[in-house]
């Protein structure tokens, strides 16, 4: 298991920007619905950076890219370059892992499976893939990875990333393409009382809710939006955003999603798909 220990700066906490689900092209103007993910991509980088919070590591949950070339995943890289801070990501279903794995060794991003943050965290990150279809499974090997990263930290609190969404969102359409050995993954986490949360990509769409005592968040696409509680394919409209998490010394999660404002990225609503 390759593993990463990321400093704490404040006692108190260790502050995560979260990004996902940003559909870039190789191409400039390569776009999603209508939503050229590039632009959409640096609007959120500007945001965040106007907003002035600071963190300790990004974390990006998954489908990087949608054209499955290295050019896009090096428009990921030179987006965040930005910042100096490390960033940890994990695949989605779009994204092609040989590409993904072109741009390393990154000075700043890295493949780990497993971050031990400050003194009281740690964070492990699922490849939750399965080539060529939209859903996900974990495989033996992931479940026997999460197994072994919580039994050698008992006491620290531990947050479960993966692209994923292991519960359903209440969305038919979507639902169809969740997590879908997601009873092997929660009868591992119940095994572990110390696993507090799950933060996932995948739905493009706020959620915040509990199951089986364990905090389970998904957070806004950099580009388009998928309408909560849609029986078929529906595209939202609200903004682009990203998720801010503070994890605190005693197991609870501060968190806030932030958006755009205004109205740049207008989606093509009467879409049927992609
Ligand atoms: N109309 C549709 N019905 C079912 N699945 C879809 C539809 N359109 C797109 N999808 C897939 O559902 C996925 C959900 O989010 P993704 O970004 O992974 O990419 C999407 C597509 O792979
Ligand atoms: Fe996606």
């Amino acid at each position: 298991m390759q593993k990463f220990d990321l400093p704490q700066k404040d006692p108190d906490r260790v502050v995560l920007l979260q990004i996902t689900d940003t559909h870039l092209f190789a191409d400039d103007g390569g776009s999603l619905l209508g939503v050229a993910t590039k632009d959409s991509f640096h609007a959120v980088l500007d945001a965040v950076e106007a907003a002035a919070r600071p963190f300790e590591a990004i974390v990006a949950t998954g489908d990087i890219s949608q054209d499955h070339t290295e050019a896009s995943y090096q428009r990921f890289c030179d987006g965040i370059a930005r910042w100096p801070q490390p960033c940890f990501w994990l695949p989605g279903n779009h994204d092609y892992q040989p590409s993904m794995q072109s741009v390393l060794p990154s000075p700043q991003i890295k493949s780990c499976h497993q971050v031990l943050a400050g003194e009281h965290w740690q964070v492990i990150l699922l490849d939750s893939q399965v080539k060529g279809v939209p859903h996900g499974e974990l495989s033996d090997s992931q479940l026997a990875m999460l197994e072994q990263a919580l039994a050698a930290h008992p006491q620290r609190h531990a947050l479960v990333l993966l692209h994923h969404h292991p519960l359903p969102a209440g969305s038919t359409w979507l639902d169809q393409h969740q997590l879908h050995n997601a009873d092997a993954f929660w009868a591992v986490l119940a095994r572990h009382p110390q696993a507090k949360a799950v933060l996932c990509g995948h739905i493009h769409q706020e959620l915040d809710c509990l199951y089986q005592g364990v905090r389970v968040m998904a957070t806004p696409s950099t580009c388009i939006q998928f309408q909560p509680d849609s029986h078929d394919f529906a595209l939202d409209n609200n903004n682009p955003g990203w998720r801010i998490l503070e994890l605190l010394a005693d197991g609870q999660i501060d968190t806030q999603v932030y958006r755009l404002t205004g109205r740049q990225f207008t989606p093509q609503f009467d879409a049927a798909g992609y």
